[in-house]
């Protein structure tokens, strides 16, 4: 086995160098490796190299790896922190929680530090694993498709440069420079999905089913999400309009797509006006489908939807944020803004709410907008007490305006991954 692994680290993995940069290091042998590769690629492209672990306080010997890992990188003189995580309440997924933490804590710690990219030790069989997890999900083109070299979240450029690298030429590299690792004893547990899919692969070898193949599957896959995904943004140019923070369909229009363009532009379009990352589930949008082909009203994750005139609109739903109450100078439901010019603006008695019937009854004029009015109930109104002094989106302006924090181009952005 050769000290270096010359194809591991491709330039292709960072196209702009940054000026510093984040490696993830749980103390396993795939972040060590990586570690070790980074430094010496970091050193040859001048590049400031910064390490951090993540103790999420779950096992006794967490502290004891996240300590030899500070040491690894104290005798190759690349400086460490170790994060705490401790947030566990004993509520949902503990290895969602704790994924989605570790994330967090590591985002932070690189702000603070002025890094934007983090390197994480992903490898072609977590690749391999995760495709074999997701077909037992029943997953199609989204979930099979490949991981991506580069991801971003939480504001951080994440980086997966050892996604063509299988793991046990990683462990060798270690073994031949007689560096150690931590072994995680959860690696060998076989109640967790992940431990399953590696068990199952030697069995599945003699099928041609190996890392490699399950590799390629992913990126062919990943080929297809970026047609489908763009053939979706165009598709999108063509029948969406926006009003007044709502996502407006050509009913005609969209009937003619494709059902799982159809599908795509849904999920956006709810994910958009709820500032949701995550997906409503499929067996959920197909009735969301049926439910509006019979001309039915439906809600979901916070929205509303349904068929107006020749129109399909997805606006928020009154209930969802019935009881938002916001000072005038914060975010209403974490995206309107309402400003005024005048200095009464800043009085402390006045109050950002949704408008509801109550709101809309005080406002003559809301018909001019053109905007149903089951969609401006759920629209922010400026209230002193239970009198409305203002409903920009209602035709009810009084010099007050009500700007969306997203501009309207972030929908479309949206729909292309990048
Ligand atoms: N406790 C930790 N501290 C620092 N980095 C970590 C920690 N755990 C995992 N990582 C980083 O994440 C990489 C992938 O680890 P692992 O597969 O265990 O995480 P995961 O939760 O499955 O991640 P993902 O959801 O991104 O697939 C590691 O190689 C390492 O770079």
């Amino acid at each position: 086995m050769p000290e270096r692994l010359p194809n591991c680290l491709s330039e292709a993995f960072l196209p702009h160098p940054p000026a510093a940069m984040g490696v993830a290091v749980s103390g396993g042998s795939d972040s060590m490796a990586l570690l070790h590769l980074l430094c010496e690629f970091c050193a040859a492209k001048h590049i400031r190299l910064q390490a951090v672990t993540v103790d999420h306080c779950l096992r006794p010997e967490a502290a004891g790896e996240a300590a030899h890992v500070a040491q690894v990188c104290a005798n190759i003189g690349v400086p460490h922190d170790t994060l705490v995580w401790d947030a566990w309440r004993g509520e949902g997924n503990l290895q969602n929680a704790a994924r989605h933490g570790r994330y967090q804590a590591m985002a932070n710690w690189a702000k603070e530090r002025g890094i934007d990219t983090i390197a994480t030790g992903h490898t072609a069989d977590d690749q391999a694993e995760t495709v074999l997890m997701r077909l037992a999900r029943r997953s199609g083109v989204d979930g099979l498709s490949a991981m991506s070299g580069r991801t971003l979240r939480e504001g951080i450029t994440w980086v997966r440069p050892l996604l063509r690298t299988r793991r046990e030429v990683l462990r060798s590299y270690l073994t031949h420079r007689g560096i150690h690792w931590v072994e995680d004893p959860s690696n060998k547990d076989a109640r967790y999905d992940r431990i399953k899919a590696r068990n199952a692969m030697e069995h599945l070898a003699p099928l041609g089913i190996d890392a490699e193949a399950l590799g390629e599957v992913a990126e062919n896959m990943e080929t297809a999400r970026r047609a489908l995904e763009w053939h979706t943004f165009l598709a999108a140019k063509h029948l969406v309009t926006l009003d007044a923070g709502a996502v407006l369909f050509n009913e005609a229009e969209l009937n003619l797509q494709p059902v799982e363009v159809q599908r795509r532009l849904m999920i956006k379009a709810i994910n958009w006006v709820t500032q949701s990352y995550y997906a409503p589930r499929r067996g959920a949008l197909a009735n969301l489908r049926a439910a509006l082909s019979e001309g039915q009203a439906a809600t979901m994750n916070g929205c509303h939807i349904r068929r107006i005139g020749a129109k399909i609109w997805v606006f928020r739903e009154f209930n969802a944020v019935r009881t938002v109450d916001t000072a005038t100078g914060g975010l209403w439901d974490g995206r309107w803004s309402l400003t005024a010019h005048h200095p009464s603006a800043q009085d402390a008695d006045l109050r950002v709410r949704a408008l509801g019937l109550e709101g809309l009854e005080q406002c003559a004029d809301w018909r001019i907008t053109g905007r149903p009015h089951v969609m401006l109930q759920s629209t922010p109104g400026v209230w002193r007490g239970d009198t409305l002094v203002a409903a920009p989106l209602a035709g009810c302006a009084q010099n007050w305006h009500a700007e969306l924090v997203e501009d309207q181009d972030t929908f479309f952005a949206s729909l292309l991954s990048h």
